[in-house]
Parts: structure tokens; sequence; C-alpha cells
């Protein structure tokens, strides 16, 4: 019998950022943490879940636990299930609030179950994330914006190629962009949120958002001072203000004060891209929000030896 432990630390991730729908994302420095041990052909077959933080009360423990599923699924992939499975997770990250909590729960699961595999058959692992990480924890999320961002860092486009696979390429972000996430106490779930979107809109919102989409990668890669222009979206944020009433009025008063506030991924969450020193202003106009002052990840998911 062979046995590994990994420990993956996964970011937080904020996507479309407004006109980017499904797939601009931006790695933030709020993290969960997964430790793993795996034992390779075992008599047994045995899974323990263990959940400190966020979602404790909530998630269940056995094979339904998105992390399990996004190991198992790694584990097919590289052709062998584990007889013993064994998961402490650390969360930080808040549930169903558009920061990218699903997303960070299968790339943890991908990229362990990658690491574990090639430490049982004595393969050297590959450090970096894969194209296969990316391609197998695209379809385990249905979208490709979170966990590009989540397994890159930084600030990532990510689409699907002529053949239906997820691809992803990173861009540095400007070192004077801060992110400001405000984060209400409910919860809306990115299925909800989805529902709320038409199947067709209008050529002219379409071609506006698509060109504010290309203005924000500038925007926020070298051009900051353009990012209130550039985070106008048509596409989806307004449709989904009946579930999220809230949030729209915060990114409108938020707005109208020139600060570039975009609903966070599906929502309730709002995210502003500050680089003008004026997270106090968000504070000020967010009363009652959990706001929070972060940085951009450029690093994206790290895997490390659970030794000690
Ligand atoms: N660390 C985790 N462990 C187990 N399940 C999780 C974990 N994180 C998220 N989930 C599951 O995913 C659900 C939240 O996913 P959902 O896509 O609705 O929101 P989100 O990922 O937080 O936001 P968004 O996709 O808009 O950024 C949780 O209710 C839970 O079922
Ligand atoms: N692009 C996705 C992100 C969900 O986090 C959406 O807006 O539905």
């Amino acid at each position: 019998m062979t046995t590994a432990s990994v420990r993956v630390r996964v970011p937080a991730t904020s996507a479309n950022l407004g006109p980017g729908f499904d797939a601009l994302g931006l790695a933030l420095s709020l993290h969960d943490e997964v430790e793993v041990t795996a034992s390779f052909g075992g008599t047994g077959s045995s899974l323990r879940v263990d959940v400190e933080g966020a979602g404790a009360e909530t998630v269940p423990r056995d094979e339904r636990h998105l992390v399990v599923r996004a190991l198992r699924a790694g584990f097919d992939a590289a052709g062998r299930q584990p007889s013993d499975l064994r998961l402490v997770c650390r969360n930080a990250l808040p549930h169903g609030r558009g920061l990218g909590s699903s997303a960070a729960a299968i790339v943890a699961g991908v990229v362990a179950a990658r690491a574990l595999s090639d430490t049982a058959t004595g393969v050297e692992g590959e450090p970096a994330p894969s194209s296969a990480d990316l391609e197998l924890a695209n379809r385990l999320e249905g979208h490709p914006d979170n966990v590009a961002a989540c397994l890159l860092g930084g600030l990532t486009i990510a689409w699907l190629d002529g053949t239906g696979r997820a691809r992803a390429t990173r861009v540095d972000v400007h070192p004077d962009v801060v992110p400001v996430v405000c984060v209400p106490a409910a919860e809306v779930s990115t299925e909800k949120a989805r529902g709320l979107l038409p199947d067709t809109v209008a050529h002219g919102d379409a071609a506006a958002t698509a060109g504010r989409a290309a203005l924000l990668v500038q925007a926020l890669a070298r051009r900051p001072e353009l990012l209130l222009d550039a985070t106008e979206d048509r596409l989806h944020q307004d449709y989904r203000e009946p579930a999220m009433p809230e949030t729209l009025a915060l990114v409108r008063a938020l707005r109208a004060d020139g600060l570039a506030a975009v609903v966070s991924g599906a929502g309730p969450s709002v995210l502003v891209l500050d680089a003008a020193g004026r997270a106090g202003r968000v504070v000020e106009l967010a009363a009652g929000w959990d706001v929070r002052t972060l940085r951009v990840d450029g690093d994206g998911v790290r895997v490390d030896d659970a030794a000690g």
C-alpha cells in the first residue's frame, strides 16, 4: 500500500469583472486550504472529510462534497482511485457570494488528485497547473472563468477553443489596482443567477460590452485610470437584479461616485477595482456590508507536501 499527502492552497476569484462574462477572472488574496491523504492499493474503502470555517455547517461530508467529487474525477483521469481518502478543509471563502468558492473547491480537488497520483506512481510531478487541470475543472464547474484564475493567478482570459476545450491566458495586473470586495450576509447560488439571463441580447449591447471587455484588459494591465469606463456591462448584471436588488443598488451608488464597481461573479458580492486609494469611500458607501480590501493573488493554486 502507498500513502501520500498534499496540501493545496486555492485563491478566491472574481469572475466577469463587469463586461467579461464567462471569460475574465481575477485571483484574490483570500484562500481555502485543503489537506488530502490518499492510500492506494489497500483493502479498505474509507472516506473521512473534516471541515473548518465557511460551509462547515452546511456542506456534506460524503461523496457529494465538492472537493471529493473533484478528487474522484481527477483520480479517474489518472486511472486509479485510492482505497482510502482523508480530507481536512480549512475554508475562508464564503459560499454562494460570487467569490469563486465552488471553483476553488474544484481546483483543489483536481490538482490534489494529480499530485497524489503522480506521487503514488513515482512520477516527477508537474508543479505548474496543466491544461488537463483546466479542462477537467471547467467541465466540473460549467464555465472556465473562475477556475482559470484560480489555477493561474492574476488576471485571466478564458475561452473554449474550436473543439470545446477550455483554454486560458494570464495577464499581470498593474500594481496600483486594489480589489475591494463588499460581501452581503445572504447567499445567491450561481445556478439561480444564471437562470435569470436571457437566451439572446441585442446586437448593440453585445458590441458595446465586447469593446469594454477589450478595454478592461488594457485598463487592468497598464491604464487603471480607464477602469470606470472599462467595467461597464450590458450582458448580465441588470438581468440579475431581481435576485440581488441591493447589489445592483450598491454598484450604481459606487459607480456614480466614480468607483469602478461591478457584480462579483454571479453575485451577490460587489467588487470595486480601486486604483486611487479610495477604499475608505467604499466602506462609507457600503455601510452594513462586510467590506474587505484585498490584493491580487499573482500565483494561483499552490501545492505543498503535507509533511509536518
Ligand atoms: N469548499 C467547499 N467545499 C464543499 N462545497 C463547496 C465548497 N465551496 C463551494 N461549495 C459548494 O458550492 C456552492 C457554492 O457555489 P456557487 O457556484 O453557487 O457559488 P460561488 O462559487 O461561491 O460563487 P461564484 O461562482 O458566483 O463565484 C456551495 O453552496 C457548496 O455547495
Ligand atoms: N461567469 C459566471 C461566474 C460565476 O462565478 C456567471 O456570471 O455566471
